[in-house]
């Protein structure tokens, strides 16, 4: 029998960082090039045998129960993300299609793409420096050293990501629901949730279904959470009551490209979300005239972004030549007519948002854009042919993004600027990953050969 693959993508909030829990304010989200891949084959063994190769000792076996609840017999330590999602794709199977159809005897690999695990220490050990050439060369998933809870993410929501795919792929091996259903979004999140034992606002596990998009979160009573409910299907299914997201279609412009760091600044960040909550509430008046303000603003950012897509789309050689020459002349000049005035708009947005932002952090007394993140935003968007950039999510000392331009003419050109500031600069240390948008939307069935180096860590 031939293995069933699915993959599922990273995500980069560009905008809406704490707002997109509130289903009054919506969310900008980029999926990533970065994928998690889950590979299901039939096994002899008895139990399902999870192993995540690219860690030590990374491997757990479960038992399934009639009803489709699952027990872990063996493994290193608990995995909450990989348990929470067989057991709750295992009941949806067991109700939808009976317990014959659950299967007893698998062997799954879950293997995440070298972008969702800090590679700072392999190329150190080589000799290497932090280029992005230099990334491209390791091995595709790469064993980052250690075992999982050593591991260092990047930001790219690898649980989520890891979830949705082996959530998608049982429902694809069992035939149940296509990984891009309805069914199969519900019960990542309700996954990913039980998981994570809170309720986010589930933009992460939305994007890794359906890709990049603008996103309204769910009620979140709609997550049917408790243990003891005796029926999740339809709670999960089409006509599931309180699933009422909205997302809109998204995607950066043609000849742009979004560009991250993983960013060492030494200090951790804290939890900023429950302050920044927590003042919300304590200042109810302030919060909600800057709320408002940002969402306008990024609600503005999504519109521009999407009308410059269209541009492109109805006349592409304008929009090649209005960005050609966009990266040729300073961004002060940008605001003439047409395409490069959006783009003045949406270097301003994003620079609005920015001081938003950090009015927010101080608002609420934490590091949402840190002085050490400003001044290498400072810097990166000064640079020729950088539009804008910001603190994904919710910000913190983490990980920066930056959107440049692409001219047929140097496409490299502004992203090699960017990787050369960030490779010398000194305050904070700011690695390149190699993702950049992903143009597959969403989660996706995959044929195994052709995902390079994928069989080989079977
Ligand atoms: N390759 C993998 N195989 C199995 N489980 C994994 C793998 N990678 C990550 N995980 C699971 O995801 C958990 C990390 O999720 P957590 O919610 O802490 O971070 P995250 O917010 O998704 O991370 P980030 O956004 O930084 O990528 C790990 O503890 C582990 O359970
Ligand atoms: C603060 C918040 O809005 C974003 C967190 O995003 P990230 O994990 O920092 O990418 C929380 C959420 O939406 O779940």
């Amino acid at each position: 029998m031939s293995p069933t693959v699915v993959s599922a993508p990273g995500k980069v909030l560009i905008a809406g960082g704490y707002l997109v829990l509130d289903p009054v304010y919506e969310g900008v989200v980029v999926a990533t090039s970065a994928r998690f891949y889950t590979v299901v084959l039939p096994s002899a063994e008895p139990g399902i045998i999870v192993r995540a190769p690219q860690f030590e000792g990374a491997s757990w076996t479960y038992a399934v129960d009639d009803t489709g609840r699952v027990s872990q017999s063996s493994g290193d330590g608990a995995n909450k993300f990989v348990q929470s999602a067989l057991e709750t794709t295992f009941r949806v199977v067991a109700e939808l299609k009976g317990a014959d159809a659950l299967p007893r005897a698998l062997k799954i690999t879950i293997a995440g793409d070298n972008d969702f695990y800090s590679q700072r220490s392999q190329l150190d050990k080589g000799g290497l420096s932090r280029t992005r050439a230099n990334l491209a060369q390791l091995p595709p998933f790469n064993a980052p050293g250690g075992p999982l809870r050593d591991v260092h993410k990047t930001g790219l929501g690898s649980s989520a990501a890891l979830t949705t795919s082996l959530v998608c792929a049982l429902l694809e091996h069992t035939g149940t629901a296509e990984p891009h259903s309805a069914l199969a979004h519900r019960a990542a999140q309700r996954a990913h949730c039980a998981a994570q034992g809170k309720l986010g606002s589930g933009f992460d596990v939305a994007a890794a279904v359906f890709g990049s998009m603008r996103y309204r979160r769910f009620d979140p009573a709609a997550v049917p959470l408790d243990d003891s409910i005796a029926e999740l299907a339809p709670r999960l299914g089409e006509s599931a009551p309180g699933w009422n997201e909205q997302t809109g279609a998204f995607g950066l412009p043609p000849r742009t490209r979004i560009m991250l760091a993983d960013v060492d600044a030494g200090s951790d960040t804290p939890s900023l979300v429950g302050k920044v909550l927590k003042w919300r509430t304590a200042a109810p008046e302030e919060s909600t005239k800057l709320w408002t303000r940002l969402s306008q603003a990024n609600s503005e950012l999504a519109d521009v972004l999407l009308a410059l897509a269209s541009s492109a789309a109805q006349d592409p050689a304008s929009y090649d030549a209005a960005i050609e020459h966009a990266a040729a002349i300073s961004q002060s000049d940008w605001l003439q007519s047409g395409v490069v005035e959006r783009l003045a708009r949406v270097r301003e947005l994003m620079s609005d948002i920015r001081s938003m932002m950090r009015a927010m952090g101080e608002a609420a007394q934490v590091p949402i854009e840190p002085p050490e993140q400003q001044r290498l935003l400072d810097a990166c968007v000064a640079l020729q042919g950088v539009i804008g950039g910001g603190v994904p999510g919710a910000g913190g000392y983490d990980a920066i993004w930056v959107l440049v331009l692409e001219p047929v003419s140097a496409p490299e050109r502004a992203a090699a600027l960017v990787e050369e500031l960030w490779l010398g600069w000194k305050e904070v240390d700011a690695s390149p990953l190699l993702a950049s948008e992903s143009v597959e939307r969403g989660a996706r069935v995959e044929d195994l050969d052709a995902v390079r180096g994928l069989r080989d860590v079977l």
